[in-house]
């Protein structure tokens, strides 16, 4: 065997073991060579095909083209493009093979008379970037929601105020805020147990988010205090829907073990963002202020802070 013959099939032999997808085209079209896993990726033997013109074996009329293993359509139309030769600017495909596979070919010219396409074995990446992706939508919702009771995080709530207070700066449409915390919850957990306690704030969760609209948001902001963001509402309205809350916890029962149930309330304070107002703190913070002194001033009851 000649060093030239030895050396080529050498060569065959390391493409033959890659996993990407190589073939050698000639300037007329013809495929020249192609490893096993350009075979695979055509879906015929590299014997079947080698020595025809792309056109010849991308030919959407022969039956012996590759439709049955691939979904072909965007494939044969890349290969038939390439039929007048490889340009500078030949886009890239990605494809996906029935066998689960990813490849993303491209091709770039040898010399003057060949051309090269090349397929990355990509599906190790993309594996790995649909994993990644997962997990990061998994992340999100984890920070977004509360654990318990599945409605909004505090972090959701900081975007939600956000957004809220952007729409304020821009258009002036107000907003406000309610804190609740529901009344002597501590004497729940002591008599009936921390599960009991548990029950309380999802079924209190429950009834709250049932009750807002669409557009608001409820956030635990931890232990059994809540909060609810009102967008385009005044602090006329959210004083109407602190009360309306108030009322539907107060006359609600709950619960916690087969046939036994406990009554619970809870206070409320609601502030409205305000003009000279900024960050999303300082709206919690004067909600809050007001919740204390619906708590100070016997419970049960709405505190709006004044304009
Ligand atoms: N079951 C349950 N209890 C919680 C959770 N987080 C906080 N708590 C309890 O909530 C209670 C809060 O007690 P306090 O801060 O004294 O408030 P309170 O008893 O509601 O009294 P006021 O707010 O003043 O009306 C404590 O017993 C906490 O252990 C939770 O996730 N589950």
């Amino acid at each position: 065997m000649s060093n030239a013959n030895r050396l080529q099939s050498l060569l065959s032999g390391v493409l033959n073991k890659s996993d990407d997808a190589v073939a050698i085209v000639s300037n007329k079209s013809v495929l020249e060579f192609c490893n096993k896993a350009m075979a695979k990726l055509i879906g015929q033997p590299s014997s079947h095909i080698t020595g025809r013109t792309l056109s010849n074996i991308f030919d959407p009329q022969t039956d012996d083209t590759f439709d049955d293993r691939i979904d072909g359509d965007e494939l044969t139309e890349w290969f038939l493009g390439l039929s007048n030769g490889c340009e500078l600017d030949y886009p890239e495909i990605e494809i996906d093979t029935l066998s689960g596979e990813f490849f993303r070919l491209r091709c770039f010219s040898l010399q003057d008379d060949a051309f090269v396409i090349y397929g990355d074995n990509i599906t190790t990446t993309k594996a790995i970037h649909s994993e990644l992706d997962h997990l990061r939508k998994e992340l999100d919702f984890i920070t977004k929601t509360d654990p318990l009771t599945g409605v909004a995080s505090r972090r959701q709530l900081s975007d939600k105020i956000d957004s809220q207070i952007r729409l304020y700066e821009r258009y002036r449409t107000p907003f406000s805020v309610i804190l609740t915390d529901l009344d002597n919850f501590r004497a729940i957990n002591e008599r009936f147990g921390h599960e009991a306690g548990d029950i309380v704030l999802v079924h209190v969760s429950s009834l709250l988010s049932d009750m807002l609209r669409d557009t608001d948001l409820i956030a635990r902001l931890g232990g059994e205090e809540f909060a609810l963001v009102l967008p385009n509402t005044g602090l006329e309205g959210a004083i109407l829907v602190a009360e309306r809350a108030r009322i539907m916890i107060e006359q609600a029962s709950f619960q916690i073990a087969v046939g036994e149930e406990v009554d619970i309330t809870s206070s409320f304070g609601v502030a409205e963002f305000g003009a000279g107002e900024s960050g999303v703190e300082s709206i919690i913070r004067r909600a809050d202020t007001m919740l204390l002194e619906a708590k100070s001033s016997g419970r049960n009851r709405v505190v709006p802070n004044p304009h």
